[in-house]
């Protein structure tokens, strides 16, 4: 039985983990909150690791508010870098695998073609740039890790673009959405599946890994088929916005390469229209 620890367990990736625990009645599961634990306090961390034996710790937890990182930037780097640093140290201590989630916006976009994992980082934003650096830790203090890049993560949980879509569509509502920026909508109950099956595989081709559905939309063409596939676009005006105003900068172009979790994985990953329509069946 692989024991398994998920921290952040209250945000959306972490409620898409907890759907799926009983479909792997291999693991064991822990979920825990900021409530429980708050990730960045060593002390607490490394005592609780202390106390309870794991195999796995899946790290949900984050500071994903984009727009208020730019003037919040001592907490998105406290829980996106400091409180990472403290889960590596302890995994090490106490040989537990780190599986961590970071971002596309750890890209500038400048490129036209999917970003690898072999592509430069230059950040354009503090959120972007706190991801990174939980990153660095990892990979400095770690061997046996995976560090997921995802990217345009929603589900019907939490706070996310869908549900923010989805919340405004009252009849008459009008939307005017950004085709400035390309990437790839990620269903994030697709991105805990895969994770659960490599765990439960016990695959250890530890590293860093780009994940996301396939292919490329704009904010737009997502919120399109978001209002299409709730039959919500007949009443609802959507305009093409290209100055949609946003206090953070955002990478123009983030679509991520999947080749190498492609060629790891067994996992097949969908197309993001296909998984975007099954939230609706
Ligand atoms: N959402 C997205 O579009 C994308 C997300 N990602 C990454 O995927 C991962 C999951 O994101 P998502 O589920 O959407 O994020 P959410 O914001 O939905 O959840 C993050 C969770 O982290 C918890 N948390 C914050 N601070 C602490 C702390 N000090 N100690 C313990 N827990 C804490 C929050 O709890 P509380 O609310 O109680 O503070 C919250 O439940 C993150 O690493 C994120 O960076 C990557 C690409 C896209
Ligand atoms: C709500 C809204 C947003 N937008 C624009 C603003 C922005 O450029 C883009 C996306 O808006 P949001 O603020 O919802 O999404 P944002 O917070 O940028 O989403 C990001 O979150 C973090 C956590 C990640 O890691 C990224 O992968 C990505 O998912 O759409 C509009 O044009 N019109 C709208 O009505």
């Amino acid at each position: 039985m692989k024991k398994v620890l998920v921290t952040g367990a209250g945000g959306q990736l972490g409620q898409c983990f907890k759907k799926y625990a009983e479909e792997f009645p291999g693991m064991e599961f822990t979920f825990t909150t900021s409530d429980e634990i708050d990730l960045s306090i060593f002390g607490l961390v490394s005592a609780y690791f202390r106390k309870n034996e794991f195999d796995y710790c899946i790290n949900c937890a984050a500071y994903t508010n984009v727009e208020q990182a730019e003037t919040n930037r001592e907490m998105a780097f406290l829980i996106n870098s400091e409180a990472v640093k403290n889960l590596s140290e302890v995994c090490v201590e106490n040989k537990v695998v780190l599986v961590h989630f970071s971002t596309d916006y750890v890209f500038d976009g400048e490129k036209n073609t999917p970003y690898s994992e072999e592509d430069k980082t230059n950040p354009l934003n503090v959120y972007g740039a706190s991801k990174l650096y939980g990153e660095d830790h990892i990979q400095q203090n770690l061997e046996e890790y995976y560090i997921f890049r995802t990217s345009w993560l929603y589900s019907d949980i939490g706070h996310n673009f869908y549900n923010t879509i989805l919340k405004k569509a009252i009849p008459g509502a009008v939307f005017n959405i950004t085709t400035e920026q390309k990437g790839t909508p990620t269903n994030a109950y697709d991105l805990a599946h895969y994770v659960l099956t490599i765990i439960s595989e016990g695959n250890k081709e530890y590293g860093l890994y780009h994940f996301s559905n396939l292919g490329e939309a704009t904010w737009f063409d997502f919120a399109k088929e978001i209002l299409n596939l709730s039959g919500k676009l007949k009443d609802v005006e959507l305009n093409k916005d290209n100055s949609y105003r946003t206090v953070a900068v955002r990478p123009r172009y983030s679509v991520l390469n999947k080749e190498k979790a492609g060629k790891t994985f067994p996992e097949e990953i969908l197309p993001w229209k296909e998984s975007l329509a099954r939230l609706y069946n």
